[in-house]
């Protein structure tokens, strides 16, 4: 396992910057205040899981941090840069840095897995033959080398999801963004895609945001470990906890608890006691 000096030198940071910092952040539509002064930090190498009750304003977090969202007040500090006062131009320079997995896939349909996959790269004017190798590449990550030529019509709900994770890791992103990866499928299926995400996090070290409405994923990713022999999740030996999973939990705005997940699981705030019973 990699040093956290060795995690923070592959994000380009020092090993105690975060890659993602929420300074005080509010933002609100029609006046609706969604999220109230939200802080947190997100370290290299981490895994944010992002819970909470539906509308508590976790997708506008994933927004606010890929800049598609700009905060009413705060700061927003993303791989060392303040991104709050960006142009388009330099956010566009720093989303080639971020992979993002939207809800419901958000595949072009009209186009074949190898050119979803390829999106990116074509943006970016790679040579095909080079695009066609890191498309293999990603594509065998995600364990589907086979569907390469198949559109995404042909393809079930998990394979969707997978075409959009190696999507999103094709250009070799620092951080991640998942929204709700796993949204709509059956738990047999969700926990491939949760292999994937651990997979990412154990053998990439990517550092990630991830949401989900599903308590099971994010104890299956904080008491797993993706092994890369077996190429399998596999349990942590009783008692032991992934140390780079940690939880952010968000209630109509606020930021509900901020910690690991034995602080969680031994919280004594009614609130949160009630949420996960
Ligand atoms: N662009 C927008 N314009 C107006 N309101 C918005 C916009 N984006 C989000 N909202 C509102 O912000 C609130 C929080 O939405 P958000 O999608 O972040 O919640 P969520 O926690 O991700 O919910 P879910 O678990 O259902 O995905 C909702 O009331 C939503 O209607």
């Amino acid at each position: 396992m990699p040093s956290k000096e060795q995690t923070a030198l592959k994000h380009g940071l020092p090993s105690d910057a975060p890659v993602v910092a929420f300074d005080d952040v509010s933002i609100g539509f029609e006046g609706n205040e969604v999220l109230r002064n939200v802080s947190f930090t997100v370290m290299p190498g981490e895994t944010r899981i992002l819970l909470g009750p539906a509308g508590g304003g976790k997708s506008v977090l994933l927004k606010l941090v890929d800049g598609l969202l700009k905060p009413d007040s705060g700061r927003i500090f993303v791989l060392g840069e303040e991104i709050t006062s960006m142009r388009e131009r330099e956010l566009f320079q720093l989303r080639r840095r971020i992979g993002m997995v939207f809800q419901e896939s958000a595949l072009f349909d009209s186009i074949n897995v190898e050119d979803n996959v390829a999106y990116r790269l074509n943006e970016e004017g790679v040579a095909p033959e080079e695009a066609h190798r890191r498309v293999v590449e990603a594509l065998e990550f995600v364990e589907l080398g086979h569907a390469i030529e198949k559109f995404p019509s042909e393809l079930s709900g998990g394979m969707r999801r997978r075409v959009s994770i190696a999507r999103a890791i094709i250009t070799g992103p620092n951080l991640i963004l998942y929204d709700s990866p796993t949204g709509g499928l059956d738990p047999i299926t969700s926990t491939t895609i949760i292999a994937l995400v651990a997979k990412q996090r154990d053998v990439s070290q990517t550092t990630s945001l991830l949401i989900t409405h599903r308590l099971q994923d994010a104890f299956t990713l904080a008491t797993h470990y993706y092994d890369q022999k077996e190429q399998r999740l596999e349990p942590l030996p009783a008692g032991e906890l992934e140390e780079n999973t940690k939880f952010l939990i968000l209630n109509e705005g606020r930021v509900v608890f901020d910690g690991t997940t034995l602080e969680l699981t031994h919280s004594e705030a009614p609130w949160i006691r009630e949420y996960l019973a």
